[in-house]
């Protein structure tokens, strides 16, 4: 997200009006200037005409949660880019009278803390309060950490100590609702890393670092070590110590929606495949839904098709006797069963993101972009057709209300009727209503739309291998499989289905 803001100039000012909605309003003036106000200044010398874009939305305020307005800052961004207005520019985004915790809590119970909502201003302070000051310095910073024993899943903490590490000059390369992201080189190491930086609710556990300290898989990104600071006002702020990865899927996809042409298909393939390995170990081994699944949080590397699911903070180990909130997850992507307010929702949530995930790649936009979570779910009929009363059943059994538009469907045929008959496979098994009827991700490892990078002697083969995409931990990742079932999954998980 920073890459966009930093190419755009002007302002978005987001307000709560009497009547419960929120509203936005984006003022935008300027086009091609890094700096806004000079550049306006100087188009008006000059004569030329000044641009004046005004964007309005209305939300209803329940939706009012630091991870919408992510969204919307999102939404109106990607309005103007896929507006052409690939050279306008915003220079800050203002939050104005967000009341944000309190109608959070009024929604989700006090059960389940999501995250820390972080103010522009903090958001500056954090930035200011270590790197922009260590990038003009040029200073090493020094930090007690604790180290993560990926061997072991085990960090010193637990064995009570911690060990000094070194960097230098660190460059932000994104801050989100929640933290800030930068990258540097640990000293010591010499290794890339990227250092995720949270605000610390006193009052919840970390999820995201008891999450963290769960994972150990090529899919997702590792965490090597982690810190506490303390700033002035004794805010206590988290540090983890991350596998670093060149970009995020987002950043990708938008490198080639700006030059108008199209994501390589191999390319797709790729990411698709380590995505669903990603989930399987996500889903099978520590138990664990990701719940914010996007473009975002999955990190690339394009050199070596290389593919890590990011950003745990929304991630949770669902238990089928205990509500979730349904209020998750970023909502273009968004599984329609939390749109029907379902709170018994399971991991198959993760394949739906997924999938619109897969479709954004191929369509070089999202697949389902609705404007608010009403307007998400008509986006979703409108291509897959009024869900049947067994479907919605099967998304909230507790769902009464049954009055939809009836609209005849695009289809996914219709959407993708350029695309390889498989990827379509892949998609119609994936994007179901009901969340039973959905492919589990081992299910999607094995379909043909993979089989082309599982075929010997070719460069996609080669290029799997290094990345030894095709190995899997039969105790672990395999430990659900029936054991009739094992050494067949195992077989067609490595060749192509003859
Ligand atoms: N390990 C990493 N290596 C490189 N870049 C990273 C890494 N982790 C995160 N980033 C970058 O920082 C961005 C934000 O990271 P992350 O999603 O973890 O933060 P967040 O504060 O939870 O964001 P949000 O609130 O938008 O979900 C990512 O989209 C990515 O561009």
């Amino acid at each position: 997200m920073t890459d966009v803001l930093r190419n755009l100039v002007g302002k978005i000012t987001f307000r709560n009006s009497d009547n419960l909605q929120l509203k936005h309003k984006t003022s935008i003036q300027s086009t091609t200037s890094n700096t806004g106000q000079e550049k306006k200044k100087r188009k008006s010398e000059t004569g030329e005409k000044v641009e004046d874009v005004k964007l309005h939305h209305d939300i209803p305020n329940f939706n009012n949660s630091a991870k919408y307005i992510n969204d919307i800052e999102n939404l109106i961004i990607s309005k103007l880019i896929d507006g052409g207005k690939e050279s306008i520019a915003v220079d800050h985004i203002e939050h104005v009278d967000i009341s944000d915790r309190k109608t959070d809590e009024k929604v989700v119970g006090k059960k389940e803390s999501i995250s820390s909502k972080l103010s522009k201003e903090r958001v500056d302070r954090m930035i200011n309060f270590d790197y922009r000051y260590n990038k003009i310095k040029q200073r090493i910073l020094h930090k007690k950490v604790y180290k993560h024993d990926h061997k072991t899943n085990a960090d010193k903490k637990n064995h009570g100590g911690t060990i000094d590490i070194s960097y230098s000059a660190t460059e932000v390369v994104g801050h989100g609702s929640f933290g800030v992201v930068v990258t540097t080189v640990i000293i010591e190491t010499e290794q890339k890393v990227a250092i995720k930086k949270v605000l610390q609710d006193k009052r919840y556990k970390n999820r995201e670092l008891e999450t963290m300290k769960m994972l150990r898989h090529p899919n997702t990104i590792g965490l090597q070590y982690y810190f506490y600071e303390k700033d002035e006002e004794d805010e206590v702020y988290l540090s983890l110590v991350l596998d670093y990865m060149p970009q995020s899927l987002y950043q990708r996809l938008r490198h080639f929606v700006h030059l108008k042409t199209e994501m390589p298909r191999l390319e797709i393939k790729f990411y698709a495949y380590q995505l669903f390995k990603g989930l399987n170990y996500l889903h099978n081994v520590p138990g664990i839904c990701h719940r914010d699944i996007k473009p975002q949080n999955l990190l690339v590397d394009p050199a070596t098709f290389s593919f890590k699911i990011c950003d745990f903070g929304s991630a949770k180990c669902l238990k089928p006797d205990q509500p979730n909130v349904s209020y998750i997850c970023s909502r273009y992507y968004r599984a329609p069963e939390l749109m029907f307010g379902a709170t018994n929702y399971s991991n198959q949530i993760d394949v739906w993101s997924s999938a619109c995930v897969i479709a954004e790649l191929l369509l070089g936009k999202p697949l389902f972009s609705g404007e608010s979570g009403i307007d998400q779910l008509v986006e979703i009929i409108k291509i897959m057709g009024i869900p049947t009363k067994d479907e919605i059943s099967g998304m909230n059994p507790n769902y009464e209300d049954h009055i939809f538009p009836n609209i005849k469907p695009i289809t996914l045929v219709g959407v993708f009727k350029e695309e390889d008959p498989d990827v379509l496979e892949l998609l119609t098994n994936t994007l179901r209503y009901h969340p039973c009827e959905r492919s589990t991700p081992l299910k999607c490892l094995l379909l043909s739309y993979f089989d082309e990078i599982k075929r010997c002697d070719t460069d996609a083969h080669a290029k799997a291998q290094y990345l030894r995409i095709f190995d899997f931990d039969v105790k672990t990742e395999l430990g659900h499989v029936p054991s009739v079932e094992l050494s067949t999954t195992e077989a067609q998980l490595k060749y192509p289905v003859t």
